[in-house]
């Protein structure tokens, strides 16, 4: 190598840089690249790689250069920005080396992808617009002052004040819903801005972004709040990411991917409805935004504020001084609802008593009990709000033949495609395959098939013929498709527009709908013998959610009601749901968690793969458990960990691919850690080409299993 060194560039330093490189190649960490400059880590570049020119962050300070090797320059440095800052790199290394990424492939991902394509001069045209447009933003003189603001309730009080008095560190805002939450949050990220530190906002879906951010706006009118989520074009999720990263931002609302912004004046991260499983990644970097918050705040010294009214159990855990291992958290209570509004009357509809009385017939034919349907006419003529929760879209989940037992199975997947009436399809929501639906079998060509089951769809024809003249809603993934349709239909909602709303777990959720008295779930059991072991936990908090629909409206609260249809109505589940008690169910659940061996007692990991045959699949895991036995016989301290052998999931074959997992357990965390550090590395190697599987991807923590 040496005859080369006249031919070096006049570059006079070594930098380590970042790419994003496919998943699986060889080169992991940084690459270097010789430049003239002396570059700051953290910095944007544009370097060749192959034959293109890719975006790359300086990972470390470009160091003179060693003479020997010969590096190829750095094209551009972006420095119209200021560098990616030690917090944000911090961040970036520990999640990729937690849930087993490369650091590149992690660090590149979670830039807005409008940034990566960008070169200096188009950098330099961006940041310009991104001044322009703010200039032109009517920003107030002054926030609206808290004595203008209505009265905080004790609890509300009692929670600021801990707050006040606390150290940084992570709490969990145990509020039932309705209890004021949202202004707990208000009021915690007032006082961070009047520090002149920014503040992060996580919220589990974008559809409760507008809603949230119409009322930090209002309450917020002299600062800059911007948005990251997935709804917004590329032009705009790269402004909000500038405007975060150049601290123009004061505060950034968003859903998960915003834990990866860029924010040097950090004081505060809220996680609102922290249990929720959409802050789990599920694809690629398989992140949950919730934990990762928890580690950003400690590192950064901050105050993390989880709020929920039904915790995952994981936070519960953590905040309950009680339990071994608990006390992580502080724990701030506000057990009532606002304006001394009373929690929604449950009601448990006993199906099997119905049947037993009046005949199978009786439950079966009509979607909701005779006593259902007068309590919903009483709201109408009240004018009153209802909803009725049915977690099914389509109009059927199944097509039948009555003749030859035909049924519409999707040709690609383990799976049933779904009848959708208004627009005349079956389709598959595993593969998206889609034909119209056929007028007879296709297999035996009997004109009489018949859809079995019920949906959302069927429940909105169904409620039309109970309630004539009343006027029915339905909101859910297919009403809700068009650009600007959901918005408009909750707007039509909250004007009044709408007796009874039918709708999924997507209505459930965060909304503040003032008219509503009576929420029913019409179909509740089938979450309740779920196979994965957090569907009680799933089944318990969506109730609570839609339940809180229910008498937000302090006048009206006292004749609230929560319905459900059960054929199960001794359910435990239920009966905590009855009594409104979450720690009492939390705690049931918690002993069986710790008597079956799982989390939060245990960490668990997630290989899975996909192939063209079930036996490829297995032969992989199985291959891979082996060297994982290895891996244990010659490292004694990473024998407290379980492999279990491999299985397929509920739904084994989607769009013609196999499908097979793999769980890892260990009581420990860092006991899986490093097992992981040791075996994913070396994962590839267990693919022989005979049997080759198309993918294979580690869920550290995985949500569902
Ligand atoms: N101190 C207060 N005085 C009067 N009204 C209040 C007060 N705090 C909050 N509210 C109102 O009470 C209602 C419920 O508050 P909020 O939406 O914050 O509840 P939440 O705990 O976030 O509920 P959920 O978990 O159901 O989303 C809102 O309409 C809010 O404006
Ligand atoms: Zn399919």
């Amino acid at each position: 190598m040496e005859s080369l060194a006249s031919d070096l560039p006049t570059a006079g330093h070594r930098v380590s840089v970042l790419v994003e490189l496919p998943r699986h190649s060889q080169v992991d960490s940084a690459l270097s690249y010789a430049s003239d400059l002396p570059l700051a880590a953290g910095q944007l570049v544009r370097v060749p790689l192959g034959r293109r020119t890719v975006c790359g962050i300086a990972w470390a300070e470009a160091e003179p250069q060693a003479p020997d090797i010969e590096l190829r320059p750095v094209a551009e440095v972006l420095d119209a920005l200021p560098p990616l800052g030690p917090p944000w790199r911090a961040l970036v290394s520990f999640a990729a080396a937690y849930y087993q990424r490369s650091t590149g492939e992690l660090a590149l991902s979670v830039l807005p992808g409008e940034l990566r394509d960008l070169d200096a001069t188009q950098l330099q045209r961006r940041l310009k617009r991104l001044h322009k447009r703010l200039a032109a933003e009517p920003i107030g003189q002054v926030d609206v002052p808290a004595y203008e603001l209505l009265p905080l309730s004790a609890e509300q009080q009692a929670v600021l004040q801990a707050l006040a008095g606390a150290e940084p560190g992570t709490h969990l805002l145990h509020g039932v819903t309705g209890s004021g939450k949202t202004e707990v949050y208000l009021r915690c990220v007032a006082d961070v801005l009047a520090q002149g530190r920014q503040a992060l906002v996580l919220v589990p879906e974008i559809n409760l972004t507008p809603q949230l951010e119409a009322r930090f706006r209002a309450r917020f009118p002299a600062r800059r709040i911007v948005s990251l989520h997935s709804g917004l074009t590329p032009a705009e999720r790269l402004q909000s990411w500038l405007a975060a990263h150049l601290g123009l931002a004061d505060v950034v609302l968003g859903t998960r991917m915003a834990i990866f912004a860029s924010l040097p004046r950090l004081g505060l991260i809220v996680v609102d409805e922290e249990h929720d499983p959409s802050y789990k990644q599920q694809e690629g970097a398989r992140y949950s935004a919730r934990d990762l918050a928890v580690w950003r705040g400690r590192n950064e010294a901050l105050t993390v504020l989880l709020g929920s009214a039904t915790p995952s159990l994981e936070t519960w855990h953590n905040a309950s001084p009680t339990l071994p291992g608990g006390a992580r958290y502080q724990l701030l209570a506000m057990p009532s609802r606002i304006g001394a509004g009373s929690l929604p009357t449950v009601r448990l509809v006993d199906l099997a008593r119905i049947a037993a009385q009046f005949g199978q017939g009786a439950v079966h034919k009509q979607p909701l009990v005779p006593a259902l349907v007068a309590a919903l006419k009483e709201r109408i003529e009240r004018g009153e709000q209802s909803l009725i929760l049915l977690n099914r879209r389509g109009y059927a989940p199944v097509l039948h033949c009555t003749g030859c037992g035909w049924k519409s199975a999707c040709p690609h997947c383990s799976a049933w495609r779904v009848f959708h009436k208004l627009d005349r399809t079956l389709r598959c929501h595993h593969c998206g395959f889609s034909e119209r639906v056929p007028r007879a079998c296709p297999d035996c060509g009997d004109p009489d098939i018949q859809p079995v089951g019920r949906g959302t769809e069927r429940l909105e024809e169904q409620l039309g013929d109970l309630l004539p003249g009343a006027r029915i809603g339905r909101i859910d993934a297919d009403s809700t498709r068009a650009k600007g349709s959901l918005e408009s239909q909750l707007a039509s909602v909250h004007a009044g527009e709408v007796d009874v709303l039918v709708g999924t777990q997507m209505v459930a959720k965060g909304h503040d709908f003032r008219r509503m008295t009576l929420v029913a779930a019409v179909n509740a059991d089938s979450a309740l013998f779920g196979s994965d072991f957090r569907a009680p936990e799933r089944l318990f908090s969506l109730l609570m959610q839609a339940g809180g629909r229910a008498g937000r409206d302090a006048a009206q609260a006292g004749r609230s009601e929560l319905w459900i249809q059960t054929w199960h109505v001794g359910h435990p589940l239920y009966a905590a749901l009855v009594s409104h008690d979450y720690a009492a169910f939390a705690k049931s659940q918690l002993i069986e968690r710790q008597q079956a061996g799982l989390p939060p007692f245990a960490h668990l990991a997630l290989l899975r793969c996909e192939a063209r045959s079930q036996q490829a699949a297995t032969a992989f895991l199985d291959r891979t458990a082996e060297l994982g036995a290895q891996i244990q016989a010659d490292h004694p301290a990473l024998q407290d960990l379980l492999i279990y052998p491999p299985v397929p999931p509920a739904i084994q074959r989607v769009a013609n691919v196999e499908r097979a997992q793999m769980l890892i357990e260990s009581p420990s965390r860092v006991v899986l850690q490093r097992f992981l550090a040791r075996w994913v590395p070396q994962l590839n190697q267990c693919q022989v080409s005979e049997q080759r599987i198309l993918r294979w991807a580690v869920d550290v923590d995985p949500l569902a299993i």
